[in-house]
């Protein structure tokens, strides 16, 4: 006997296509991290010194992920064309050749912020729970079949208005981080719209049956988790964490006040 008491609503049929768009995007709408309280703060402009620096070199540990996890979702499509497509976002990431990519722009952003390349590139300094937090989003796309893992990026279909929000908040409130540093956003703007298409576009096709879907959806919001536990490790961290809050933020007569 079942718990579950079906309804008219809810008889296990699948959803169409449009209404699965329809219920990934609610998901995004409630739980999407443009919502955290720390982001909330930074457009505000609201945060220290400390605390930005301390978010971009946890960030960071998220960004260099990123090719990781592309990488083992690549390896569960057998069809070129997938491959093909997907490859790009390493591309992206990595770039064609040294000191291009999305990975050379997050260290310059660390610079423009007054972060040593060195320090980001110091995986012992990350936040335990930002560690968890990625390690969590990596396991997921190695463990879980493809359209789990492609679903899991749909937070990118909300990520362009979230980059052009960050964008202004910068150039308003955080002048004295060098308007050149903020290239990484610019970028995502198109890429991240380009990708969230893309993958809302396979898991429209490939989820057909009703577990599926619900399998998708249920991804989305796992992602939504992770880039929260993310910001909540970042957020609680007080001063001292990760190093960054110590001696990059040394810069005197700032006005910083606490960490
Ligand atoms: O700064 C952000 O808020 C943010 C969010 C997300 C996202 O929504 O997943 C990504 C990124 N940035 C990003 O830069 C990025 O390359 C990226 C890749 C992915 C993904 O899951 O494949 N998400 C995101």
């Amino acid at each position: 006997m079942t718990a579950t008491v079906k309804t008219d609503t809810d008889s296990g049929a699948p959803w169409s296509p449009d209404e699965l768009t329809e219920r990934l995007r609610a998901v995004s709408a409630e739980r999407y991290h443009d919502r955290h309280p720390f982001n909330v703060r930074m457009h505000e402009g609201t945060l220290t010194r400390a605390e930005l620096r301390r978010w971009i070199a946890n960030r960071f540990h998220y960004q260099r992920h990123i090719p990781v996890k592309d990488a083992l979702i690549l390896a569960k499509f057998d069809d070129p064309a997938l491959r093909r497509g997907w490859s790009r976002r390493i591309r992206d990431h990595d770039g064609e050749r040294a000191g291009e990519g999305g990975i050379e722009r997050w260290l310059r952003l660390g610079e423009a912020a007054g972060i040593a390349r060195e320090e980001l590139l110091d995986t012992a300094r990350v936040l335990p729970g930002v560690r968890l937090a990625v390690d969590g989003y990596v396991n997921f796309c190695r463990l879980r079949p493809a359209l789990d893992a492609v679903a899991a990026s749909l937070t990118e279909l909300s990520a362009p208005d979230l980059m052009r929000t960050r964008i202004a908040a910068f150039e308003k409130h955080y002048p004295w981080i060098e308007t050149e540093g903020l290239t990484y956003f610019r970028g995502r703007v198109g890429q991240g719209g380009r990708d969230g298409q893309e993958a809302l576009g396979l898991v429209r096709a490939w989820a057909r049956t009703r577990e599926q879907q619900e399998r998708a959806v249920a991804a989305l919001a796992f992602k939504c988790d992770v880039l929260w536990s993310l910001l909540d490790a970042v957020d609680g961290a007080g001063a001292g964490a990760n190093g960054v809050s110590r001696g990059a933020s040394g810069a005197a007569g700032e006005g910083v006040g606490h960490a």
